[in-house]
């Protein structure tokens, strides 16, 4: 088994290759969880540290997340290509926290979440682009996770924006450039940045 970790992962978070189940999750819930629609798309399941990315603490005090880390990636990227996974603890509704800062929504209907707070690996350090990009160069897809034996894992998997979503950003991610999503306007309306309505 891999047992890499990635450099600078923090000593307090798990590093982790697939998903952790709380066994609040329903049975049937979980069943659809792990059932793969035929049109999905999937992705091979790769255990250890990603070789698309690196994780870096930021040192630029001009930088929002100053003090941070953010992740960056170690090659060039290119349009709508699969960078990682987000991998976390599933958790219902009922079991999500409130105050966590890396609680990402696998399945709104289902009403799923993936909390990256104490396991996780490299996606969790991804950051906003509010502040540090004039838009985001990386977008959240739903993703089917082929981890072989005949068993899938729904997650949430991070690309790098298509030709036709990202405008001038249709160069791809240059190697050594942060990553950004967007988190959408209603993480921050939580944590009370009304300021950035975008
Ligand atoms: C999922 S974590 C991202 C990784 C985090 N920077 C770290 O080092 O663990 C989300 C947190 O990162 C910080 N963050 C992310 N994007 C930011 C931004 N654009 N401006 C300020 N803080 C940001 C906030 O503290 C936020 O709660």
């Amino acid at each position: 088994m891999n047992t890499a970790k990635p450099s600078q992962w923090p000593e307090n978070v798990e590093y982790i290759f697939s998903i952790k189940y709380s066994k609040n999750v329903r049975p049937e819930t979980l069943q659809a969880l792990i059932t793969k629609p035929n049109t999905a798309t999937t992705v091979k399941h790769t255990p250890g540290p990603c070789p698309r990315v690196r994780i870096k603490s930021i040192t630029d005090p001009s930088h929002p997340a100053h003090d941070q880390h953010g992740l960056f990636a170690s090659q060039h990227l290119a349009p709508s290509t699969y960078i990682i996974s987000y991998v976390g603890y599933l958790h219902t509704k009922d079991e999500a926290d409130s105050e966590s800062n890396y609680d990402l929504s696998l399945d709104r209907e289902l009403g799923i979440g993936v909390d990256a707070t104490k396991h996780g690996n490299e996606a969790r350090f991804i950051n906003d682009y509010r502040g540090i990009s004039d838009s985001p160069n990386a977008e959240f897809r739903d993703i089917w996770v082929d981890m072989g034996g005949g068993k899938c894992e729904k997650r949430m998997g991070v690309y790098v924006l298509g030709a036709g979503r990202s405008g001038k950003k249709a160069k791809g991610i240059a190697k050594g450039e942060e990553i950004l999503v967007s988190y959408g306007k209603g993480f921050w309306k939580e944590r009370n940045k009304e300021a950035w309505d975008e």
